[in-house]
């Protein structure tokens, strides 16, 4: 059985260019929409993937290029499909979510809570969580943003994808040397410094072995200028398709 992931979008949140990033990952006939940011239902559209389509979205963080479409997934799903949609999160991310983000769009009459709208399965931070068969899902909290929780996510054991992150070379040496990594997804600034993001001059500073197996996503509008520039490591593509494990 193989997993795969096309980025349905690349882009970081001010870019124009490239939609949100956000990915669908497809395990045997399961498909998972990762993150479902502003441009997410747009992005979908564009590849002829409506929400109906999906057997579950996950959550990485609360900012608008990662949940900006939550809402209209939610309403597509009540009021077009007629089906709960099923939405697996860290659980630290369960009141955050509602409280601080779908509450105010999505409440009207009894419907009051996250889970009136979705099917919710929340996932212990550091521990795998098996999604469907092919799909086991690990949390792992990673630093963002002074005060929001954040979590990148350890796929199949052995794929890492970065939610938005600062740069940290501990774990990913420990990801790739003591837990068996072999692909890495991640997110990155063009232009240092790299205060809320990995920027890619910190990327450069990682041994060669990491940086050969690291792709990178969550980029500006300006990353053609950034191509050849980035050592060993390479720019995703918005829309292929990358084999995972
Ligand atoms: O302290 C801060 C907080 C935020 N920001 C910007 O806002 C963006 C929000 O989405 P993002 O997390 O993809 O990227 C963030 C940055 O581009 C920042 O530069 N410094
Ligand atoms: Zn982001
Ligand atoms: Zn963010």
């Amino acid at each position: 059985m193989t997993t795969s992931i096309t980025m349905i979008g690349t882009g970081s949140a001010f870019a124009k260019r490239y939609y949100n990033n956000n990915a669908i990952i497809d395990a045997d006939s399961f498909r998972l929409l990762l993150d479902c940011g502003i441009t997410g239902p747009a992005a979908l559209h564009q590849l002829g993937i409506r929400f109906g389509d999906l057997d579950a979205v996950l959550v990485s963080h609360t900012h608008g290029d990662h949940v900006g479409g939550l809402e209209e997934l939610a309403f597509q799903m009540m009021f077009v499909h007629q089906r709960k949609p099923v939405l697996y999160l860290p659980q630290p991310l369960r009141e955050p979510l509602w409280e601080h983000t779908l509450k105010g769009g999505l409440t009207q009459g009894p419907l009051q809570s996250l889970d009136d709208f979705f099917d919710v399965r929340e996932m212990p931070v550091g521990e795998p969580t098996t999604i469907a068969p092919g799909l086991v899902v690990e949390p792992i909290q990673t630093e963002h943003i002074e005060g929001r929780l954040s979590y990148s996510f350890l796929i199949n054991g052995t794929f890492f994808y970065s939610a938005d992150m600062k740069f940290n070379p501990e774990l990913l040496q420990q990801l790739v040397d003591e837990r068996g990594v072999q692909l890495i997804f991640h997110d990155c600034q063009l232009i240092a410094p790299g205060v809320v993001h990995a920027c890619i001059d910190e990327l450069l500073t990682l041994p060669e072995h990491i940086q050969a197996i690291t792709k990178l996503m969550h980029y500006g509008d300006t990353m053609p200028d950034f191509i050849g520039r980035t050592g060993s490591m390479s720019f995703i593509e918005q829309g292929k398709t990358y084999e995972v494990t």
